[in-house]
């Protein structure tokens, strides 16, 4: 237990828990990522921010809930000043949630009449303007996340987005009074307290806005929001960055895969370009899982027969036609569920037989990997690119892993990334 603990970070996915370690740790803090709530025997070290990841973003509202309070009381625990909660810079979710029922169980439970919602990460390329969410230049509702295979995103005004999702009155604090500063946001909070508001969303289009909003919240018990309104935060704790970020993460020597599992426009250009690069690549259809024409291990063996001296990809990732074919024979939740077990249980035997640098792309995808491969806590290395670090495991299995959210990251980021990690000895053809 660490009574020096600033921040408490509960994350609704893995990559996002890494997204927003990397912002904590580019900004000067000691950042640890806990796999759920961290065990009591868990050593944190002298973290100034412990994030909490779970995988609660498409559960049922009541268990996201119930997770993100057993959360909150760990890090209390361990002594957290303040709680943030991280959901995706794409604000996904559903009408019943997981956004507003957590934010309102997480105002409820440290006592708190406001919070923040404030998803924009300028960085790559989301931003908020009159509450309405973009992803580059286009609306949420006409960009690629329409037709997200478990949040699809039809809605771009995010006032009306959380106001369904919660009982508590949803304000605005708009573009003209976070461009006035620190001091007018805070009187826009005053405002909405007076008018009943108990999570307001925050208008922001620039990093240099967030680090403005971060000093207007740093006092608030709890924050919501995507990593980006994080950037201001250990500045106002006077936190400052550290020169000496590390340009190659020291890594287990040992053999490379890149694990697909998500359908999103960015991993989709990435499987292209590794396929286009040469990249040894193999493709899981979850109808071939369901009918039971292929397994785990044939995968593996797969693996394990190509060259040893070159990254293997192994992807489920399909165009939304495919996503939709699927879900139409298995439903949405079984055509996912069947890719996520398939891919946990290639990582856990992939490790087993010498692959210990691991790219996984998407987040729910990233959850069952790292629940298949038992991690607890992982150590922030690298930015890969915005929103990705490299990271090691801090027990158990000592593996390098990159788990990058769906829509992040550059055409190259699959054979990039390697580059990123100290050369690895090239090990033995068969894996041992
Ligand atoms: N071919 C496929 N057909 C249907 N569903 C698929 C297919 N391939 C993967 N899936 C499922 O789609 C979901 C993708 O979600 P995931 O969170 O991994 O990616 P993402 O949404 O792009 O990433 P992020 O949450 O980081 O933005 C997973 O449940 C995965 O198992
Ligand atoms: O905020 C984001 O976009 C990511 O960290 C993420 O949560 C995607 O799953």
């Amino acid at each position: 237990m660490t009574s020096a603990l600033r921040l408490g970070c509960i994350a609704d996915d893995l990559t996002g828990a890494t997204d927003l370690a990397l912002m904590l740790a580019r900004e000067g803090m000691r950042v640890v990522q806990t796999t759920g709530c961290p065990a009591p025997d868990l050593d944190l070290g002298d973290a100034d921010a412990v994030v909490v990841a779970l995988k609660s973003r498409t559960i049922p509202a009541a268990e996201a809930v119930a997770q993100s309070l057993a959360a909150a009381a760990a890090l209390k625990e361990r002594g957290a000043a303040h709680l943030f909660f991280k959901y995706c810079s794409t604000f996904d979710s559903t009408d019943a949630g997981n956004i507003g029922p957590v934010a309102e169980a997480l105002l409820d439970v440290t006592g708190s009449d406001l919070t923040i919602a404030c998803p924009a990460f300028p960085a790559n390329r989301r931003t908020v303007y009159r509450g309405h969410l973009f992803v580059g230049d286009l609306l949420l509702s006409d960009s690629s996340m329409k037709d997200h295979p478990l949040t699809p995103m039809r809605d771009a005004n995010l006032v009306r987005v959380l106001q369904r999702q919660t009982r508590l009155r949803v304000g605005l604090v708009p573009y003209e009074i976070v461009a006035a500063g620190a001091e007018a946001i805070r009187a826009a909070f005053a405002r909405a307290r007076a008018a009943g508001e108990r999570i307001v969303v925050v208008d922001a289009v620039s990093d240099a806005q967030l680090r403005t909003i971060g000093a207007a919240v740093h006092d608030l018990a709890v924050v919501t929001g995507g990593s980006g309104v994080a950037m201001g935060l250990p500045a106002a704790w006077g936190f400052a960055p550290s020169a000496d970020a590390a340009e190659r993460m020291p890594a287990p020597a040992g053999r490379q895969a890149v694990l697909a599992g998500s359908c999103s426009a960015a991993t989709r250009g990435q499987v292209a370009a590794a396929l286009a690069a040469g990249l040894p690549a193999f493709r899981v259809d979850p109808l071939d899982l369901a009918a039971g024409r292929l397994a785990a291990s044939a995968v593996v063996d797969w693996a394990v027969r190509q060259p040893a001296d070159r990254a293997v990809m192994i992807y489920s990732s399909a165009d939304p036609d495919d996503v939709a074919r699927a879900q139409a024979a298995l439903g949405r939740e079984r055509a996912g569920s069947i890719v996520e077990e398939l891919l946990g249980v290639v990582a856990r035997d992939l490790a087993a037989r010498g692959f210990t640098r691991l790219v996984v792309a998407g987040g729910e995808t990233s959850g069952a990997v790292v629940a298949a491969l038992g991690v607890r806590a992982l150590r922030i290395g690298p930015e890969i690119a915005p929103g990705v670090p490299w990271t090691r495991t801090l027990d158990g299995t000592d593996l390098a892993l990159a788990l990058k959210s769906g829509n992040f990251g550059a055409e190259d980021f699959f054979t990039a990334a390697f580059e990123r990690l100290q050369p690895a000895a090239v090990p033995a053809r068969s894996g041992h």
